[in-house]
Order: structure tokens, then sequence, then C-alpha cells
């Protein structure tokens, strides 16, 4: 099987579109990789998804082999890791992160997942020879506001970088200007909050324009505001070229899309949180892929009702019981096996000191709400699990902020802790998850956290996210 790369840069894939493994090879690997094959009416297998055209990837494969092609084409988008010195030294590379961390009233970061997250990104590019203008939000600001300044990250981002960073008081400008003029290969020079402009969310290319013109080439690695089509994250994209994806934004989407779009099976797909409706985009797309799907949280009351059962003062969204009994019917259909928890935690009210006792999925009285699942799901949600090779979450399964409630929840992330240690892909994916695995403190040894709440959830629910698509495209053909 030979290996024919379209563009200088390119990724590697195995022949079912999966990444290859090797760290030197994931540090150059496919962004976009990895679902079911289909068959293309050119005649060839392409590995696509959400983010891939299949027309316009046969066109360019067959504009690049000057003949009919036949085995696995994959189009992915161009990384950092594809830039080599020669690419890199002396040139002013605007770097796109989302360091938006949270901090506390002493302006103290709480909280340094994110600039963390960030660093290896960085590293590659001062240590080979850049000059890094990075960028970022902190916040969501109404025009220049001191207390979401990006001043506190500047000595975090020192010590982790090992070089004293510096920063601007703006992120466009003459002052900007001059700083960037300055700074020598290897440096890093931090912009003022992108959002102090109203232009950066209304993505004004003028803005965008002025940002480019910084620079000579883009590096998107602001994950969690890949959704957001902003100046900064996709307008700038349009004006400096090449505009290529940072570690991070890769690693997420070889989670977040390839190991979900192409899973060791079985694969499980546990879902939770407050509310069905926002949660329904995830749902209907985890059960075109998973095997098994675990339903908790308060969503789960709105199931229970739609199957008849009382369900005391739960949250339940009236306006989506038709929903719920149509997902349960798709499952089935589909061959899923849907695990509703057959017991819960129920509360008198809805906090701390509420009176609480477990009882079954069917005898919730009046007066009381379901707050946590209970031991008997857990113990069965376990079970399953313990069948799995590849594990999603997305949710918390009770009220985990109020200790009695957080049972449910950190049984999970104890599970997912324990089958990650025996190999099992786990996966993260943003929100109070990741909290909540924090809080057990099980965060490192899982297979992939992810850094972005919005993000991850628009990717699980199969949407394409802007600050991605703008990037430019990196081919593979494997014939
Ligand atoms: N049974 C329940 N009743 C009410 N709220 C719940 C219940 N179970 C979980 N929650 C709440 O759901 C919230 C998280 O929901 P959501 O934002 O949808 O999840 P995520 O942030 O993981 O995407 C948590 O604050 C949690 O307290
Ligand atoms: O924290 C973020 O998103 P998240 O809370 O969904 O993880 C990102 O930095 C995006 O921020 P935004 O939702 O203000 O655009």
């Amino acid at each position: 099987m030979a290996s024919v790369a379209a563009s200088p840069a390119f990724s590697l894939l195995n022949s079912t579109g999966a990444i290859a493994s090797s760290s030197a090879t994931r540090a150059r690997a496919s962004l976009l990789p990895i679902p079911s094959a289909r068959r293309s009416p050119l005649g060839f297998s392409a590995v696509l998804d959400s983010h891939r055209f299949s027309l316009h990837v046969a066109s360019k494969v067959r504009s690049v082999r000057g003949r009919r092609t036949r085995g696995v084409v994959s189009m992915a988008k161009k990384s950092v890791g594809d830039l080599s010195s020669a690419d890199l030294k002396g040139k002013k590379v605007f770097v796109r992160a989302d360091l938006n961390v949270p901090l506390d009233d002493n302006q103290t970061i709480t909280d340094d997942t994110r600039i963390r997250a960030a660093i290896p990104t960085i590293k590659y590019l001062i240590e080979n020879g850049a000059k890094v203008i990075l960028s970022t939000h902190l916040g969501r600001p109404k025009g220049v506001t001191p207390k979401f300044s990006l001043a506190p990250l500047v000595p975090r981002l020192s010590e982790l970088l090992g070089i004293e960073v510096k920063k601007a008081d703006d992120c466009i400008g003459p002052e900007v200007e001059s700083l960037v003029a300055s700074l020598p290969e290897g440096g890093v020079l931090l912009l003022e909050n992108v959002r102090f402009y109203k232009e950066e969310e209304k993505n004004d290319p003028e803005f965008a324009k002025k940002l480019a013109s910084l620079a000579d080439l883009y590096v998107n690695d602001a994950f969690g505001t890949a959704h957001r089509a902003h100046a900064s994250t996709e307008g700038v994209t349009k004006f400096l070229k090449p505009s290529v994806a940072g570690f991070l934004l890769q690693k997420e989407l070889d989670y977040l899309v390839g190991a979900v779009s192409n899973p060791k099976r079985p694969f499980a797909a546990i879902v939770g949180g407050s509310k069905v409706s926002s949660k329904i985009g995830v749902i209907e797309s985890l059960l075109e892929k998973c095997d098994i799907l675990l339903l908790g949280g308060g969503m789960i009351f709105t199931f229970y009702k739609a199957q008849g059962l009382s369900v005391g003062s739960s949250l339940v969204e009236e306006d989506k019981l038709e929903l719920a009994t149509s997902l349960l019917a798709k499952a089935k259909a589909k061959g899923v096996s849907l695990l509703l928890p057959t017991d819960v935690v129920v509360a008198d009210k809805f906090a701390p000191d509420a009176n609480s006792k477990v009882v079954p999925a069917s005898g919730i009285e009046d007066g009381w709400m379901g707050l946590d699942i209970g031991p008997d799901s857990v113990k069965t949600f376990n079970e399953a699990l313990d069948t799995t090779q590849t594990v999603i979450w997305n949710g918390p399964m009770g009220v985990f902020e109020m200790e009695k409630f957080a049972a449910g929840t950190e049984a999970v992330a104890n599970k997912l802790a324990e089958l990650s240690e025996k190999g099992v892909t786990t996966i993260i994916g943003g929100g109070d998850s990741v909290a909540a695995v924090e809080k057990v403190g099980v965060a490192g040894v899982m297979s992939h956290i992810s850094t972005g709440g919005g993000a991850s959830l628009e990717l699980l629910e199969g949407k394409v996210l802007p600050g991605v698509i703008a990037l430019d495209e990196a081919i593979t053909v494997t014939v």
C-alpha cells in the first residue's frame, strides 16, 4: 500500500482512515480523520465526515493523480506539525489560542488547564525559530474592561514556556506593530484581549485584516472557541496563508471526531446534564455511532414520563415527551442498547440539606424530585461499561454540585478511570463532566478531556466548526 501526499504537508492515515498512532506521526497526524468509508460516485472509497465534501475530495485527488484512483482518500486540515523549521524560522506567526481561564477576585488563575494545553504548539513554534504573536479572548467584555486584561496570564505563560513573554496593551495598532518588529526569533508577544474590540465577535473583515497584517502565517489552536466565527478564529484566515491547526485543536478533533466516528467497539456513550432539549443533537448523532447509550441527569425524567411513570416534581420538559419516545424507538431500530436508570435518589427540595432516599424509577412520589441516579443503576451502568473499548461522556448523572447527589456522577468518573487504566479509550466531552472528573481527582488518567464545552457539544452533534473549516486543507491518498 503506497501513500501519496498531494501537498507538501500531509496527514497520515491507515487504510481504515484511522490516524497513525506513533508519537512522531501523531504530532503530524490528520485533524479530521476517520469515519466510516463510503462509496463515492467516482468509484473509490472516500473517508468522509461533515467537515469534508466528497466531490471536492474526488476532483482534487483526480487532478493530483491524473487518473482514476482506488483506495482510501482523506482530506484533512493542515497542521502546525506539517511546518518545518525552514517554513517557520524568522516568520511571524499569529497564534489564536483559547486562554479563557477562570480568575478569582484577586485576578489569580484558579485553573490553568487551557494555558497548559496551549503550550505544545507555542513551544514547537519557538523551538523552530518563529516569532509568536499570541492572541486570545478572556471572558465576554463589552469594550475595554480592566478586569478582563490578559496581564495575569503573563507570569504563568512565561513559567510554562521558560522564557519571558512580552505583553502588548492592545491587539492592533502602532504600539503592537513596533513590539512585533522588535520580537526576536523564538520570542512570544501576548496581544491584549481581542474581545476588547466589538469587531472581533462581529467577524469584521477590516479588523481581521489588521490582525492578519501583524504576521506571515496563522495557527489556530483555540479549540474552545472554534465554534465561533470571529475575526481572530475565522476572518483572519482569509488574509493569512498558510492557516493551519495547532496541536491542541488537532488532538481535540482526533478524539471528538476521529475516535467517536471510528471507535474501537463496543462503543458506549454516556449522556447526562439537565435537559434533554440541550442534548437532542448529541443523542441523535451518537445513536448513529454507538452500541450502548447510558442516560442520566435531569433529562431522564422526561423519558420516564413519556413511558407513563410518575416523576413527582422532577425536572420534566413537557414539550419533549414525544421526542423522548421517538429517541427510544430510534435506539431500538438501530440496535443500540439504551439504558435508563432503574432507580433514583429523590429529595424533598432542591437543596444540599434536603431529605433524600433511593426509590425505584417507578416509585417517585408527589412532592419528591429525582436528583441523582441510584446504586442499582450505577451497578448496571458499570456492568455495561465493563464490556466496552471506547466510552464518551457528556453531562453529569445528577446534581453533583451537592454532595448528597454526587454519587452517581462520581461513580461514572471512577469507572471511566478504571477502564482507562485497562486500555479503554475514555473521552470526556467538555462541560460539567470535566468538572466532575477533576473533582474526583481522576482527570489525569482519561484518554482525552476536552478543553471546550460548547465546541465539543457542537462537534458531537456533528456540526462543522467555523474555526476549523476555515483552515487550509491537506490531502492524503492511500492507494
Ligand atoms: N436530576 C437533575 N435535576 C436537575 N438538574 C440536574 C439533574 N442532574 C443534573 N443536573 C444539573 O445539570 C447541570 C449540567 O447540565 P448541562 O449543562 O446540560 O451539562 P454539561 O455542562 O455537562 O453539558 C448540572 O449543573 C447539574 O446540577
Ligand atoms: O469558555 C469557552 O467556552 P465553554 O464555556 O463552552 O467551554 C470558550 O472560551 C468560548 O467562550 P465564549 O462562549 O464566550 O465564546
